[in-house]
């Protein structure tokens, strides 16, 4: 399957404004006023990328992802709609977010998602999800396809 470049349904981007004063800054992250209920986190975590290094592509059956790519480093980060039942079916779209041009970013189930650290040093994301990774005192299946070792994948990362 041929992806073509555009912007995907129900993928919100926003910028993330960093309060710079003297003694650094601070950004915050998410707030209930600003997020649909369907996708409220219920769990957050980091995670750190070397240089050079993806991580994905991935999609989830059921979870939304609510990733913030706040420094250090930047990213690129591509998203492919993979849901038959989208208007934006077969649309890939890939956006530059990090320490430079600080984004939140919601990926709804279904969207394949992966991200490479373009910067020179450790990179860190962070991601709200709305669903618990492994369940319920992690008891269920993780609810992750990954695509990265799929041969002849059609996600393919440059
Ligand atoms: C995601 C997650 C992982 N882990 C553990 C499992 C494993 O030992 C270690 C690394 O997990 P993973 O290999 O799944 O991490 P990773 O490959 O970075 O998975 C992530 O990739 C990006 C692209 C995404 O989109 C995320 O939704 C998630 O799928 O951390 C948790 O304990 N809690 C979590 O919420």
């Amino acid at each position: 399957m041929e992806f073509k470049k555009g912007k995907i349904h129900d993928v919100l981007v926003r910028p993330l404004t960093k309060y710079l004063d003297e003694r650094g800054w601070l950004a915050e992250l998410y707030r209930s006023d600003e997020i649909a209920e369907e996708i409220m986190p219920v769990m957050a975590y980091i995670s750190m990328t070397q240089p050079g290094v993806a991580r994905g592509p991935h999609e989830h059956v059921d979870q939304t992802d609510y990733f913030c790519f706040i420094g250090p480093s930047n990213f690129k980060i591509y998203l492919w709609d993979n849901r038959k039942n989208s208007p934006t079916y077969g649309v890939k779209q890939v956006i530059f977010a990090g320490q430079d041009v600080p984004m939140m970013m919601t990926v709804p189930p279904g969207v394949v998602h992966a991200y490479k650290n373009v910067g020179i040093g450790n990179g860190i994301v962070f991601n709200a999800p709305n669903k618990l990774f492994a369940g319920e005192n992690k008891k269920q299946p993780v609810d992750e396809i990954r695509h990265e070792d799929v041969a002849s994948s059609p996600f393919v990362l440059d």
